[in-house]
């Protein structure tokens, strides 16, 4: 479960501080909305340790995140654009989700893509792949590296009606599955209904159950 404990952040000296608390349970989507600037962004860079609280706590299964640097927490991070290399194939998309020395696995980066219902799609360059499954290959990569808390920043927002549907489902069936913490932020009441078990709003600066 990842926990923040009146986790706070302020943009300098005599900025108001952000007041974070929350908890997100493994095996469910808890979701975060809130207005444009309403902090939502701060939020995520705070547990993914690309900002650092000035006090408060912030852990997960138990283990205190603050002290580690972004690449040694926990978690994968999945935004609206998908990070996807135009110029590699969705296999070696996926592959860069394993340490280095794994990524010749290729048995393991195609389970991974039939997962996701792509395992006809391997050698495809992503260019010329749809936005829906081009998310599809991003939560491929997120699956080789299996890290237990999954944090989604308006993933779904570039899709068709259609396509969402089927990614968000994804979503939740790997989580359920992965038993992961995920955290979706979204503006989108559809896909909070959809899918979020937990919710939250943010607003004048603290996050309040919804
Ligand atoms: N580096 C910074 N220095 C000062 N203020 C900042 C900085 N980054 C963000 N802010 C301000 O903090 C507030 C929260 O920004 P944040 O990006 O977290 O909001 P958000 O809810 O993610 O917005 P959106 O939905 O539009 O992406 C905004 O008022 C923003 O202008």
């Amino acid at each position: 479960m990842l926990v923040l404990e009146d986790l706070r952040f302020g943009y300098g000296r005599d900025a108001l501080p952000y007041r974070f608390s929350m908890t997100a349970p493994r095996g469910a989507v808890t979701a975060i909305s809130g207005a444009s600037g309403s902090g939502k962004s701060t939020l995520l860079d705070l547990i993914a340790g690309f900002l650092t609280p000035e006090a408060g706590r912030l852990t997960m299964d138990g283990v205190d995140l603050v002290p580690l640097p972004p690449e040694a927490r926990p978690l994968s991070i999945l935004f609206q654009s998908d990070a996807l290399f135009d110029h590699l194939s969705a296999e070696q998309n996926v592959a860069l989700g394993l340490p280095r020395a794994r990524q010749g696995e290729r048995e393991t980066i195609r389970a991974a893509l039939g997962e996701v219902g792509l395992g006809h799609l391997d050698a495809r360059k992503a260019a010329a792949l749809s936005g829906g499954e081009r998310q599809r290959v991003a939560l491929a990569r997120t699956l080789l590296r299996d890290r237990p808390l999954l944090l989604l920043d308006e993933p779904f927002s570039a899709l068709d009606d259609e396509t969402r549907g089927s990614v968000r489902a994804l979503v939740q069936r790997l989580t359920i599955e992965r038993n992961w913490a995920t955290l979706l932020v979204s503006h989108n009441r559809d896909d909070v209904e959809a899918i979020a078990k937990r919710r939250y709003r943010l607003s004048e600066r603290v996050l309040a159950e919804d």
